[in-house]
């Protein structure tokens, strides 16, 4: 099957979510894990997305994984792309949202590309140029306390431009109210000015609709997964292989299961909340007393766990107790010893015969979905908007697995997403 769209997602949640929206189309998706080793073969799919864990990497590696993974997409065959990050604009000061759309852009030979996040569904709304989180701007949602990127600004030229080389333009609701003809001339007119990078505003799907019908010929686009969702309908004439009207794949996955959360998002507090009143036994993670005696003690733990009870290991924590570990540890580290524990119990859980893996956090995810060596994932059916069922194999054994994004889901997703896996 020859590719025709290829994407690059900065987090392993994040291309899940892109995934799940893809598929709605109908139109096959493949999701590989990291840039694959060697050339395409010819299992490629018409949609093909390449998660990364570049969100927080450093900028020049953040750069080369994205070149890396657009060079395998073009062997593949693709002719559009994708930059697809979180739909709340995480990024550091310095990136890596911009620079490697820059870079993306340079290695395509383009002039101009959008940034959308809009997704409507999950409350993200761009207007006049300001990202809401619900009634929120982003600067005074809780993502204004992300324990890796703390988002304190809501304008999305004032974010992006000090992440890129070129000028930064704007198209507004009012330009989109008008229709995509409009728009396309409008970021003509910017393209001819030297605006190189035009923030778009979306409040709703039928501005996401708009917004695509005007792109739909453009090389390269950013985005949230919203953005892409309409594509593939609108690319008829070159996507043409369709499974039934529905690409997302349904598959029977039983055994034991485990939670893992390391997000520490106000939604993922509140289903953690949620999983343990209902009476499942849990593990809560301390960074510093991981960092002084490693994960030894909740392994035991696990290991002394029935894992049909389907457990909970966590460090999911509200801001205040994020802070003080951070204070004692620094942030990076702290991070990074609640992923290397989360990644061992997953391995861990998995030699004990768990085959259903909930996982909350988008670099918890990856971390866990690395040590579980996991390098292909089939989309299955959504569970909340952007957070669908995979499957994936892991140590010769067919896993389903859900990496949810932290701010998805509603309070009751971990027992929902264990009951609403198909069987
Ligand atoms: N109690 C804690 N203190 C400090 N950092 C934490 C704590 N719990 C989790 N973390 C770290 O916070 C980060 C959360 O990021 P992520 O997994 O991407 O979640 P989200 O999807 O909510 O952004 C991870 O690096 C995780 O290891
Ligand atoms: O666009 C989104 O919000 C998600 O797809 C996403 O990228 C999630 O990132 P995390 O919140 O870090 O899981």
């Amino acid at each position: 099957m020859s590719t025709f769209f290829g994407a690059v997602a900065d987090d392993f949640t994040g291309a899940t979510d892109l995934g799940a929206l893809l598929a709605r189309s109908g139109v096959p998706v493949s999701l590989r894990v990291g840039v694959p080793n060697g050339e395409p073969e010819d299992d490629t799919a018409p949609l093909e997305v390449i998660a990364l864990k570049c969100r927080t990497a450093g900028v020049d590696e953040a750069v080369a994984e994205s070149r890396a993974a657009l060079a395998w997409l073009r062997k593949a065959g693709a002719q559009r792309f994708f930059w697809k990050y979180c739909s709340t604009f995480d990024s550091t000061a310095s990136g890596n949202i911009g620079p490697v759309a820059e870079a993306l852009m340079e290695d395509l030979s383009v002039r101009q590309t959008i940034y959308c996040p809009a997704f409507p569904e999950n409350g993200r709304a761009v207007f006049m140029g300001n990202l809401f989180v619900g009634d929120q701007p982003l600067a005074e949602s809780p993502m204004r306390d992300h324990p890796l990127t703390p988002m304190r600004d809501s304008n999305l030229m004032r974010l992006l431009a000090p992440q890129v080389t070129l000028p930064v333009g704007h198209a507004n609701r009012l330009v989109i109210a008008k229709g995509s003809v409009a728009l396309k001339t409008h970021l003509d007119t910017l393209s001819l000015e030297g605006v190189a990078h035009v923030v778009v505003d979306a409040v709703g799907n039928d501005d996401l609709h708009t917004i695509a019908e005007a792109c739909r010929d453009m090389t390269f686009l950013t985005g949230g997964s919203a953005l892409a969702m309409n594509l593939p309908d609108l690319w008829a004439d070159f996507v043409t292989a369709r499974a039934d009207g529905n690409a997302a794949v349904s598959q029977v996955e039983e055994g034991p299961a485990i939670v893992l959360s390391g997000s520490c998002s106000m939604m993922t507090n509140r289903q953690v909340a949620d999983y343990k009143a209902k009476g499942h036994q849990s593990f809560l993670l301390d960074p510093v007393t991981l960092a002084e005696n490693g994960s030894e003690a909740v392994i035991a733990w696990l290991n002394s766990q029935q894992t049909t009870a389907s457990p909970i290991i966590y460090a999911t924590a509200e801001p205040d107790a994020v802070r003080a570990a951070q204070d004692r540890l620094g942030a990076e580290h702290a991070g990074r010893v609640v992923e290397d524990a989360l990644a061992a119990c997953a391995v861990v859980a998995r030699d004990r015969g768990v085959r259903r893996f909930v996982v909350a956090g988008g670099e918890t995810s990856g971390a866990v979905t690395k040590a579980l060596e996991i390098d292909r994932l089939r989309i299955g059916n959504e569970i909340a908007p952007g957070v669908p069922w995979c499957y994936a194999t892991s140590g010769g054994h067919t896993v389903a697995i859900t990496l949810k994004s932290g701010n998805f889901g509603n309070a009751t997703f971990f027992t929902d997403a264990l009951e609403r896996l198909d069987r």
